[in-house]
């Protein structure tokens, strides 16, 4: 039997969103970035670490697109589950229960969005290693750095809000199978935008891992322009 000590970890990839923001004729996760289709970019990151198992993708069951492409050079370490569901939560919740049977309860979950491309191998490394000494987990996340305004219905300041110990979550997010599991059934009926959402309602805190602005989700469509930009000036 294996300890807590000897969890192994995965990464499960949720990608079955429409891209609404995006607007683009195919779901965000297919457009061409940099000469391949932008979930590309995601898998290639955690399926080249070797600290990672294995990588696990969700994509919807009505999705036309995954078959257009040749993903052979996974093919050691990826699985794909047509399990997507209608929000995010759904779809990370509905991998989990499919990969449950090819994982350990302890073992450590690293949930990454198709549409962050630009993570680096650093920043991966950083996370593994700082929310795996973490005995609950944790994330990547960027301090803000703006002022932060709030505004009434007709969008005039009401205050400026003090942006001290205020972070920007990002993705992976890195938690136990079994907890992960369990915080995300337990918020069944909320609708939780990221993991440790559903954590934090049981009561954890995750470890907030510090990143960069270059893990951006990319939503909108000038964000492209800037992922391509970060893709072909790697840092590593
Ligand atoms: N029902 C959903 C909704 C989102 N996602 C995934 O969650 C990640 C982050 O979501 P977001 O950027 O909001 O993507 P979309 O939902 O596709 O975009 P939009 O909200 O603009 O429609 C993406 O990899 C997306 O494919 C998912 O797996 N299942
Ligand atoms: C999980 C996430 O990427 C953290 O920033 C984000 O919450 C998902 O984005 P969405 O637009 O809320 O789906």
């Amino acid at each position: 039997m294996r300890t807590a000590n000897m969890a192994d970890h995965y990464a499960l990839i949720p990608a079955a969103g429409n891209g609404s923001r995006m607007g683009g004729k195919r779901p965000k996760q297919y457009l061409d970035l940099a000469g391949k289709p932008m979930i590309y970019h995601a898998l290639r990151r955690l399926a080249g670490s070797p600290r990672i198992r294995r990588v696990y993708v969700v994509i919807s069951p009505a999705d036309a697109y995954w078959d257009d492409y040749d993903w052979r050079e996974f093919a050691s370490k990826l699985s794909v589950l047509r399990c997507g569901g209608s929000i995010r939560a759904d779809s990370v919740r509905n991998g989990l229960v499919a990969m449950a049977s090819e994982v350990a309860e302890n073992d450590w979950v690293l949930v990454h969005d198709a549409a962050r491309p630009c993570l680096s191998a650093a920043q991966l490394d950083r996370l593994l290693d700082e929310a795996g000494s973490d005995p609950v987990g944790g994330l990547l996340a960027m301090p803000v750095a703006d002022t932060l305004k709030r505004a009434d219905t007709s969008r005039h300041v009401c205050t400026t809000e003090p942006r001290e110990g205020l972070w920007q979550a990002q993705t992976p997010q890195m938690f136990r199978h079994v907890m992960l599991l369990h915080a995300l059934h337990q918020m069944r009926d909320t609708v939780p935008t990221d993991e440790a959402r559903a954590i934090e309602a049981l009561g954890h805190r995750p470890l907030l891992v510090a990143a960069d602005n270059s893990n951006f989700k990319v939503t909108y469509p000038r964000d492209l322009y800037l992922a391509r930009l970060i893709l072909e000036n790697p840092d590593d």
